[in-house]
């Protein structure tokens, strides 16, 4: 029986030696290149380099160690067809039986702060692809490790001939094409970034599990969690979980969709969601003013509900949370003694995440039958230079700031969308509507008798004047709205009817 050969080339070195010496055991012969090398004879394990191999010195600070016949015959050659190992014979080259690589850290490289592009350019690794797929495609003969998470399976799996079964080597042959896909779509995106293209022919984009879920929007549906590889680290993906049961699918929606509203407020500001819609939104002086604000929106729907907020929760407003059910809050931070307070509870989930004012549109994935629809984020606020007067009445000081409170609030439910407000508080929401005066009358009906007084906000304009009726028989003062209908002017005309001040945004907010 021939003697078994193992390529092993590595930059990331931890756990190699007890995975060597595993395979130096069975009398595996070990090949390597520079520094893996000197790792392995550091240890006191007998390794070849891969220059002895190869006849071949490394070239191009490292660009081509490993990029040769003799290496990639060794692992492409088919063993059971005599003409590839007569060829073989005739080349002198021998078979290699496990390819050990992991790749130069090209994520970790391009996530450095100071990165130049040639360093970049440096780090993408060409040998170490090219050895992992030559093995991974010869997988029924080779074993190809590229994680070395794998190291202790693969020696629990192996037998005194240091042979692995063929359902592991197709794993780990899965795993490698997984894993240099990955790579592949980093570099690419790294690229198509640079090129300044935004929408390429192409999309290759790539997640890490993060986490499995139990079940995804119902218990007979699988679900898991998958994290963008570079890291944005105010997402829902990046939240830490201080306490609580585990998230599921619905939770992550819901505080996904909780983190983007809640950022929108530089006040403090508290956002009850339900089934991605907000029920309650406060802003005030405070995080606890804030919430109670919130609560009082809607003191019914705020039961079962995720909680973010864009301050620190204290012990005061951790003690008004914990009367009531709550799946998730999420917030930057926790006092202690809002820990404390809240960790009484056994099944409440409380996150932490990092805020920014990231205004970067970035791609916004939604996947279709059969496709994926990509779009820019919606970043855009509200405009002070574009904003149109419509009405013989201007808004006063004070509805200005309740329209603009409820402008950031409508963006965010889902559409046919109207939010009426009063005093920096979500009085009525109306969600999801197939008709604009539907929305309205839920908003209205929700409000009851706060709606006299408050403003009113429109994720999109109004195709009749029907809307602005409503309004005018609620009580409300003030509208806004995007504006561009072909009859404006009748909803323009009925505003001023009944003396309501309108205001046109020039932009809709559309959530389907
Ligand atoms: N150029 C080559 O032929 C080549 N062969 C292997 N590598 C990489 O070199 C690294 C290990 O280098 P060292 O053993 O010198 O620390 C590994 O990440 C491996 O994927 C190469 N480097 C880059 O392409």
């Amino acid at each position: 029986m021939t003697k078994k050969r193992a390529l092993i080339s590595v930059s990331n070195k931890e756990g190699l030696i007890p995975f060597v010496q595993a395979l130096v055991e069975r009398q595996v012969e070990i090949i390597s290149t520079g520094g893996t090398k000197k790792l392995i004879e550091g240890a006191g394990l007998p390794v070849l380099s891969v220059s002895d191999v190869t006849g071949f010195p490394e070239i191009l600070d490292g660009r081509v160690k490993t990029l040769h016949p003799a290496i990639h015959g060794g692992l492409l050659a088919v063993r059971e067809k005599a003409e590839h190992m007569d060829a073989l014979g005739e080349q002198n080259i021998d078979t290699i039986d496990f390819v050990v690589v992991n790749l130069y850290p090209f994520k970790e490289t391009i996530t450095k702060p100071d990165v130049t592009y040639e360093e970049a350019v440096e780090n993408i690794d060409i040998g170490g692809p090219s050895m992992l797929r030559s093995a991974a495609k010869n997988h029924k003969a080779v074993t190809v490790v590229c994680d070395p998470l794998d190291y202790p399976k693969i020696i629990e799996s192996l037998n005194d001939e240091a042979e692995v079964p063929f359902e592991i080597k197709q794993q780990l042959a899965a795993k490698v094409f997984r894993h240099t896909a990955a790579y592949d779509a980093l570099i690419a995106g790294y690229f198509t970034k640079a090129a300044g293209e935004i929408y390429p022919e192409k999309l290759t984009i790539t997640y890490e599990k993060k986490q499995d879920l139990r079940y995804g929007e119902n218990p007979h549906q699988g679900a898991a969690f998958y994290s963008a590889p570079i890291k944005n680290h105010s997402a829902i993906a990046e939240a830490e979980q201080l306490h609580g049961k585990a998230l599921s699918y619905n939770n992550i929606k819901d505080a996904d969709a909780a983190l983007s509203i809640v950022k929108e407020y530089s006040e403090p500001a508290v956002v009850a969601v339900k089934h991605m819609n907000p029920c309650g939104i406060g802003a005030g002086e405070t995080i606890k003013a804030a919430y109670e604000k919130a609560y009082e929106a809607d003191p019914v729907s705020i039961f079962g509900g995720i909680i973010a907020a864009n301050r620190e929760i204290d012990g005061e407003t951790a003690a008004l949370l914990k009367q009531i059910f709550l799946e998730v809050i999420i917030a930057p931070s926790f006092t202690k003694e809002a820990i404390d307070t809240l960790t009484q509870k056994k099944n409440i989930r409380l996150l932490t995440v990092e805020l920014n004012d990231d205004k970067q549109a970035v791609p916004q994935y939604t996947s279709v039958g059969g496709g994926l629809l990509v779009q820019d984020t919606d970043v855009k606020g509200l405009n002070d230079t574009e904003l149109r007067f419509v009405t013989h009445r201007k808004p006063t000081n004070e509805e200005m700031k309740d329209l603009s409170f409820a402008w950031k609030a409508v963006k965010h439910v889902k559409s046919n969308a109207i939010v009426l407000a009063k005093g920096d508080k979500t009085i009525g929401i109306g969600a999801g509507q197939m008709n604009r005066v539907g929305a309205a009358k839920i908003a209205i009906e929700q409000a009851g008798d706060h709606a006299k007084g408050s403003i009113m906000a429109s994720d999109a304009f109004f195709p009749m004047h029907d809307t602005v009726e409503e309004a005018a028989k609620a009580g409300v003062t003030a509208i806004i709205q995007p504006g561009g209908s072909i009859r404006d002017q009748e909803s323009i005309d009925k505003a001023n009817e009944y003396n309501i001040a309108m205001v046109f945004t020039g932009m809709r907010h559309f959530k389907h």
